[in-house]
């Protein structure tokens, strides 16, 4: 089992991926692996999400597949039962802590405010997402954590683009950043995976 500081350092960017038909997990997996992003997040919002965690796990050996939206205990566990790598939520609750505590499979949890962010140190978390980027304080804000919190490494998710990540990663307290853009729903749809994998190309490209 890979740590999770281990898994964000496979890349800058983690692609967060809403996938609607299973049939689409397997070759969107391996666009962005050959593009240069093996961490992948994949969401729990739709009925496909388990099987596509599935089937990246058995079909994508070169892609890391991790489940993300995990709002309770039951999602940690039916994303883990897929085949999940790391688990990843926007925020975090106590029955969270819990669930990762008793799981081998990393936990990334959300965090957007210093007290937020200290409580999941006291948990004994070094890595956090920080969710929703952009709307909680964007490049600004985590600057402004990294002086009383120094020790905390986040993955900012949720607005972030190929245009402002840069910023982000230029961040000593950032590992890497998240993003839906590598993967456009419209280029899904036409399962144009060239297109994805010159996205996924580009966002490798950008260095932490
Ligand atoms: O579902 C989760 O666990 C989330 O935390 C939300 C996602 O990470 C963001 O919706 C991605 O944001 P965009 O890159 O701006 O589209």
């Amino acid at each position: 089992m890979q740590t999770i500081s281990a898994i964000l350092a496979l890349g800058p960017v983690v692609p967060v991926l809403t996938i609607d038909d299973v049939e689409t997990a397997v070759p969107l997996a391996r666009a962005l692996a050959k593009g240069g992003l093996p961490a992948i997040e994949v969401t729990l919002r739709t009925a496909a999400s388990p099987d596509a965690i599935r089937a990246i796990a058995a079909e994508v050996p070169e892609a890391t597949v991790g489940a993300g939206t995990i709002l309770t205990p039951k999602h940690y566990e039916a994303a883990v039962d897929a085949g999940a790598r790391f688990i990843v939520s926007p925020g975090c609750t106590p029955d969270l802590v819990r669930a990762a505590t008793e799981s081998e499979v990393p936990f990334l949890p959300g965090a957007a405010t210093a007290s937020e962010v200290m409580t999941l140190m006291g948990a004994n978390f070094t890595h956090m997402k920080f969710f929703p980027a952009g709307p909680a304080g964007g490049v600004k804000m985590l600057a402004a954590l990294a002086a009383p919190l120094p020790a905390v490494r986040f993955c900012p998710t949720g607005g972030v683009t190929l245009e402002n990540a840069p910023d982000y990663l230029a961040l000593p307290n950032v590992a890497c950043v998240g993003g839906s853009w590598v993967a456009p729903a419209d280029a899904v749809k036409a399962r144009d995976w060239g297109r994805i994998e010159e996205l996924a190309r580009a966002a490798a490209a950008l260095r932490k």
